[in-house]
């Protein structure tokens, strides 16, 4: 017999209503937990027959169902934290906040009132009953129509988000997130408010309408880092990028709008080995295959992003580039994550408007490379550095966000070879751009056995 090598994790609760489209309430908080490392435990208050389109029905269930359930969990569990999606009726918030005076640890409250599908998940009327609930919280995360409903201040803004979050924290609640998702404008703005305190954290906006579960997915990464021992701030940081992630990369699931992606962080996580190692191939293919006309002076780097990934820390590429030997070329150092700067800027840029993109590399270019070009007709093309405002290159310090933006923008096909001309001190090159690393490495061939012709 072998013996058992048990893994001791925080534990968190999830008092939420049954999504039977997976996306939000227990589901997603039971995902959401996983993703963090956390035990999920849960106390079912409804069962919701939901698709991505709406809810269909809901069935509340009965009173001591749910008590017994609480008390099952608290009772053998050390629970860590817990937090609350939805409650349905009166009666279930003011039994929730009766145990909720017993908890020894923190509460996170998401005053779960309507789905992202527009349909009620409150009985009406039952919004004043959250008083005494919040009462016992240590954090609300209301969206800006559920503060408006609990406070009547309509958040529009930062100032008012901090008024409203003033007025909840007259409940007795120790902290409010007003969350910025429903608030119109280029970047989201969540609103930390404290007795002494307000923070924003702020995430570009992500254009989509994907975001069934993402109130859920949010208040349960809370909850769970604080079962992890985080601060407040640093539990909402860390959640607040945790769902920017999980927004952007959505799952296309069902026929209405899609659901958050609580697993991209978890799987972009596990990606980067795999994604390390294919670079490792990349590069193993060009030594062999002798790439050293494609080799700028520069040197030359293949990077490979993780499926998810939003920074050069996720790239993975050659420490010290690859560069021309007497007889070939060579990697000077390993394959290592955030070893690229140059490259992996450009290929991050370039996420932005084709996501799928995960690999590239920079060759050398001159008259005859865009001649090989020319022959193999790709979707090809450029950027002119002498044309970018100052003003861009002092703010983002680089030209490859920029250079991306003028490559990518209003094209219907993404390209997979982007020119830089150079300038006066700037070697021109040309990046080659791929889903994945067998396409990069045939078109990396391919050019190079074009030039040979
Ligand atoms: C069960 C349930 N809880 C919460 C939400 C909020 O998104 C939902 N749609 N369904």
């Amino acid at each position: 017999m072998r013996i058992p090598a048990p893994d001791s994790r925080p534990v968190a609760l999830t008092i939420a209503g049954s999504d039977s489209g997976g996306g939000a309430g227990i589901q997603a908080d039971l995902a959401t937990m996983a993703a963090h490392g956390v035990f999920g435990t849960s106390a079912v208050t409804a069962v919701t027959a939901q698709n991505t389109r709406g809810v269909e029905s809901s069935h509340v269930l009965p009173i001591e169902e749910i008590e017994a359930q609480l008390e099952a969990v608290t009772d053998d569990f050390a629970v860590g934290a817990a937090k609350t999606g939805m409650l349905a009726t009166t009666t279930v918030i003011e039994t929730v906040a009766d145990r909720a005076r017993a908890f020894d640890f923190p509460l996170v409250v998401d005053p779960v009132m309507v789905a992202t599908s527009g349909d009620r998940l409150l009985e009406a009327d039952a919004e004043r009953a959250y008083e005494d609930l919040l009462g016992e919280a240590t954090l609300a995360t209301p969206n800006a129509d559920e503060a408006a409903v609990l406070t009547d201040v309509a958040v529009t803004d930062g100032e008012s988000a901090r008024e409203a979050g003033e007025a909840i924290l007259e409940t007795g609640v120790d902290a409010v997130l007003v969350k910025g998702g429903h608030v119109p404008g280029e970047r989201v703005r969540d609103v930390l408010v404290t007795d002494d305190s307000v923070r924003a954290f702020e995430h570009p906006r992500v254009d989509t309408d994907a975001t069934h579960g993402s109130g859920c997915a949010l208040a349960a990464a809370i909850a769970a880092r604080l079962a992890s021992g985080d601060s407040l701030e640093s539990a909402v940081e860390g959640a607040t990028d945790f769902l920017a992630r999980a927004v952007r990369y959505s799952y296309d699931v069902g026929e209405g709008d899609g659901a958050v992606n609580h697993m991209a962080p978890l799987r972009n996580q596990a990606a980067r080995e795999p994604t390390a190692e294919d670079v490792h191939a990349l590069v193993d293919r060009f030594v062999d295959a002798d790439v050293s006309s494609l080799v700028p002076e520069v040197g030359m780097n293949v990077v490979g992003a993780t499926p998810y990934a939003e920074s050069v820390a996720e790239t993975a590429a050659v420490e010290g580039r690859i560069t021309r030997t007497l007889s070939g070329i060579k990697p000077n150092r390993g394959v290592r994550f955030g070893a690229s700067s140059h490259v992996a800027r450009f290929l991050l840029a370039a996420r932005e408007f084709a996501p799928d993109l995960r690999f590239a590399l920079n060759c050398r270019f001159d008259a005859d490379v865009e001649v090989a070009l020319e022959e193999r007709d790709w979707p090809v093309a450029e950027y002119d550095r002498g044309a970018q405002p100052s003003e861009i290159r002092d703010t983002e310090g680089s030209t490859m966000g920029w250079g991306a933006r003028q490559a990518f923008a209003d094209r219907e096909e993404p390209p997979v070879a982007v020119i830089d001309r150079g300038e006066v001190g700037k070697e021109a090159l040309v990046k080659l751009l791929a889903a994945d690393p067998d396409a990069l490495a045939d078109r990396a061939l391919t050019l190079e056995s074009t030039l040979g012709q």
